[in-house]
């Protein structure tokens, strides 16, 4: 017995089989051809196939996973379809008369390494998309069969390199029990996806394709991030009970589903949804989300080749605010800069990029882009219950201006007849410790605040949230940043107004008992974090944790903050 760590991506416990999921043979070599027509040709049915088979994988994907997912799909066919893509390869041939493979290879190579090298997650993944997509294509040049999960028709537990997207669609859950990879991380499409299956999935392994042979029996335990090798038939007991907690578990979770979130003695706190695009609220429907707290528009700007237009920006809004019906949506103003890059803006290199010129500080010089975006956003708000917040407030002045702004397009609208909702929300993200700082001269003149922990982190303990060498300084505990954010909600209380939070550290389960305590009234998490997240807050008495206030405001050390709150909620 043997055991292997990596990034627990996935909810749960399976034990079965392994089953590897060979990566094709797609190596090729350049060659000189004389009859590029021809060529081109062999390209070009090497397209054709590949979008078949996407059509299909689609609509696979649309049945077992949902449209949110196989959209995916709508994406890989677009990269298909995209003449700046496709061009260049067809140009290739022509021009240096190599083949379709050459061509092939050489300008998707080029198209990923620009993606991948953006300081951005989201982008990162767009690479990840082009590679699936290229790599299928590549088979049908080189007449290689590509793996097909579809066939798979006992139990077993996938073990790969990595897990394309287009693979994941195609598993059926009847027998993949779960899967386990050398590479990616929690965020990764194959991790989004397995969670989307709901089966176990350990991703990041390193070496699991190395470590485990085909047939090996192998448990997935997706809570801790483990993978078991050959274990013993005690091992598998202890696990088979462990899989049998999580399902009861899983019971418990969804009797919640479309219940409030309410504590042990009775405060309502809510609790709502980060989202990137349209696609993603579908997930914070399906697990009881009670709201949208935090939806990052930049991705809208990000997926797109120039600005997006009004009139696209008014979709994508108004489509969120329709499919949540009356429950609340916070939506973020363009937060670009910093580690979020646009290819078409063009702005000078900076030294410090994430202390520079971004977020609102970009938006209100170039109050064009923000005028398009505050317009297209007032338009949509008589679909929904909409709120509005600016990312990285450093001072009143700024709140002023873009509320100015704001209000200057409203009555632009309403002018030009357009219906614009009279009792929309204007608030801000706390990010910045000069705001939280002063947040009571704040509190009288926003609606809301919500904290934005990831930066407001970042920016307190002076450290990097993109540079692995001082990640131990990200100490959502520490008592600096508890003080703060205990500052943010008294001030908002004190004015009669509500706080938020949006940074990873309102799911987090240590957390969590911290700001209930606090009396944080919105914690806006991952979608999938909200079911355990409102189950751990029921048994939770929110006057027992405000009672211990003083003793954790006044700690020196975040491990002595988290050794507490581990003791009072035995966690
Ligand atoms: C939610 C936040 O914003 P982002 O992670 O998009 O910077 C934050 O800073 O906490
Ligand atoms: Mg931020």
């Amino acid at each position: 017995m043997s055991m292997l760590k990596g990034i627990a991506a996935s909810n749960g416990v399976a034990i079965a089989k392994a089953y590897t999921l060979e990566a094709p043979e797609l190596s090729f070599e350049t060659k000189k051809v004389d009859d590029v027509e021809s060529e081109v040709t062999r390209l070009q049915d090497a397209l054709g196939i590949s979008k078949q088979e996407l059509e299909k994988i689609k609509e696979n994907a649309r049945q077992s996973l949902g449209d949110e997912h196989a959209e995916i799909f709508s994406a890989h066919l677009l990269i298909l379809n995209d003449p700046e893509m496709i061009a260049p390869m067809q140009d290739k041939i022509k021009n240096e008369s190599v083949n379709a493979e050459a061509a092939l290879d050489e300008v998707a190579n080029m198209f990923i390494s620009m993606f991948e090298n953006m300081d951005n997650e989201y982008m990162r993944e767009r690479a990840a998309d082009i590679r699936d997509v290229t790599k299928r294509v590549m088979a049908h040049l080189l007449n290689v069969t590509f793996p097909d999960p579809a066939l798979i028709d006992e139990e077993v537990i996938i073990i790969a390199e990595d897990l394309t997207p287009s693979d994941t669609a195609q598993l059926n859950k009847q027998f993949v029990k779960g899967f386990t990879t050398n590479i990616g991380g929690r965020t990764s499409h194959s991790a989004i996806m397995a969670r989307s299956l709901e089966i176990p999935a350990v991703v990041g392994t390193k070496t699991v394709t190395t470590d485990v042979k085909d047939g090996d029996i192998i448990i997935v335990d997706g809570v801790e991030g483990e993978i078991i090798v050959n274990p013993s038939e005690d091992v598998i007991a202890k696990y088979e009970a462990k899989q049998a907690d999580f399902e009861k578990q899983k019971e418990v979770w969804a009797q919640l589903k479309d219940e409030p979130t309410i504590s042990k003695d009775g405060t309502h706190v809510e609790l709502v949804a980060n989202i990137g695009t349209p696609d993603d609220v579908q997930g914070v429907l399906n697990n009881g989300g009670e709201g949208v707290g935090l939806y990052r528009t930049e991705f809208l700007y990000m997926g797109n080749s120039d600005f997006p237009t009004e009139d696209q920006q008014f979709e994508a809004y108004k489509s969120v605010l329709e499919q949540m019906g009356d429950k609340p949506v916070v939506v973020r103003t363009l937060d670009i800069g910093g580690d979020k890059e646009l290819s078409y803006l063009d702005l000078p290199k900076e030294m410090n990029p994430f202390l520079g010129f971004r977020a609102v500080r970009l938006c209100l010089e170039r109050d064009d882009i923000f005028r398009t975006q505050l317009r297209a956003l007032l338009r949509a708000s008589t679909y929904g219950n909409l709120k509005i917040m600016f990312p990285m407030i450093a001072t009143l002045n700024e709140f002023r201006d873009a509320k100015a702004l704001l209000l200057e397009e409203k009555e632009n609208l309403t002018s030009e007849g357009v219906n614009v909702s009279d009792d929309i929300e204007i608030g801000i993200m706390v990010e910045i410790p000069s705001t939280a700082v002063i947040a009571r001269q704040f509190a009288k003149e926003v609606d809301f605040f919500s904290i934005g922990t990831n930066d407001l982190i970042q920016y307190t303990m002076a450290a990097d949230r993109m540079n692995e060498r001082v990640s131990y300084l990200y100490q959502p505990y520490h008592p600096a940043i508890l003080n703060l954010v205990n500052n943010v909600i008294e001030a908002a209380h004190a004015e009669g107004k509500w706080a938020g939070m949006c940074g990873e550290m309102a799911g987090d389960s240590i957390a969590i008992p911290i700001l209930l305590g606090l009396g944080l009234d919105e914690f806006s998490m991952s979608a999938t974090s909200i079911l355990p997240a409102r189950t751990q807050i029921k048994d939770l008495s929110k006057e027992d944790l405000a009672s211990y206030k003083d003793e954790l405001l006044s700690m020196s050390t975040a491990d002595e903050v988290e050794a507490f709150i581990r003791e009072k909620t035995n966690q």
